[in-house]
């Protein structure tokens, strides 16, 4: 069982359903946490992703639809406005949400959901979802994190640096969640999080 928040003319109500599971994976950016999530959902072809609304250009390789649905910044903003969005914030520039609707359906049809978010909405998840199981993928060490996003080889170095300034503060917030997980050893990382999933 797991409690819905459902917002009904402004008031904050609570449903008790018979659901599935709401799981959010979050961390600083480079840890690796889209890595792991792939290759859990090769794994675990049952857990549904749900993907995510951004602002961002797509990178090289990125499908819109597949990994992200990219949108302008108004229409993200109009989307706010209706309420469309489950959580959403402002990373490192750009405007990043999860749809309601999708993953709301998914959890009344006894899936389990997994949201791979940054540290803001992670924290609205948990805030509306108390239920929700929280993982903080934390790096080996700030220098091979920097050693991660550099040879991904995606961002320009303005991004980068954002992106390592905004780390330092989301790396101190691991407490806050109910696992922490050290992504060195990756086979190691994926088996931790596979087990506080399916235990
Ligand atoms: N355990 C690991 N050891 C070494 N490299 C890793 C490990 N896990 C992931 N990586 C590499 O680190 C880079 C960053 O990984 P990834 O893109 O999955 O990070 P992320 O946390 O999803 O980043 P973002 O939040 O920006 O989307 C990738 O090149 C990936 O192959
Ligand atoms: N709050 C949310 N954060 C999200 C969402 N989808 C992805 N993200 C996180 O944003 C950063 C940057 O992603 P990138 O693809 O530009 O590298 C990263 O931490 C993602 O996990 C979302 O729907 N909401």
């Amino acid at each position: 069982m797991m409690q819905v928040l459902s917002i009904q003319n402004g008031a904050t109500t609570q449903e008790s359903l018979p659901l599935g599971r709401l799981i959010v994976l979050t961390g600083p950016s480079g840890v690796g946490k889209g890595t792991l999530m792939r290759s859990l959902l090769q794994r675990h072809p049952e857990l549904y992703y749900s993907v995510s609304v951004t602002t961002r250009s797509p990178r090289t390789g990125e499908i819109d639809g597949k990994n992200y649905y990219f949108i302008s910044r108004n229409k993200f903003e109009q989307l706010v406005a209706q309420g469309e969005f489950l959580e959403w914030a402002e990373f490192a520039g750009n405007y990043y949400g999860t749809p309601r609707e999708g993953v709301l359906n998914q959890i009344r049809a006894g899936k389990t959901v997994v949201l791979e978010i940054e540290l803001e909405g992670a924290r609205q998840i948990r805030a509306s979802f108390p239920s929700a199981l929280s993982i903080f993928i934390l790096p080996p060490s700030f220098e091979e994190l920097e050693q991660r996003i550099r040879n991904r080889g995606q961002d320009s170095s303005e991004a980068i640096a954002r992106r390592l300034q905004c780390a330092h503060e989301e790396i101190k917030a691991a407490p806050e969640f109910d696992i922490q997980i050290v992504n060195d050893d990756f086979e190691t990382a994926l088996n931790a999080i596979a087990a506080a999933l399916f235990g």
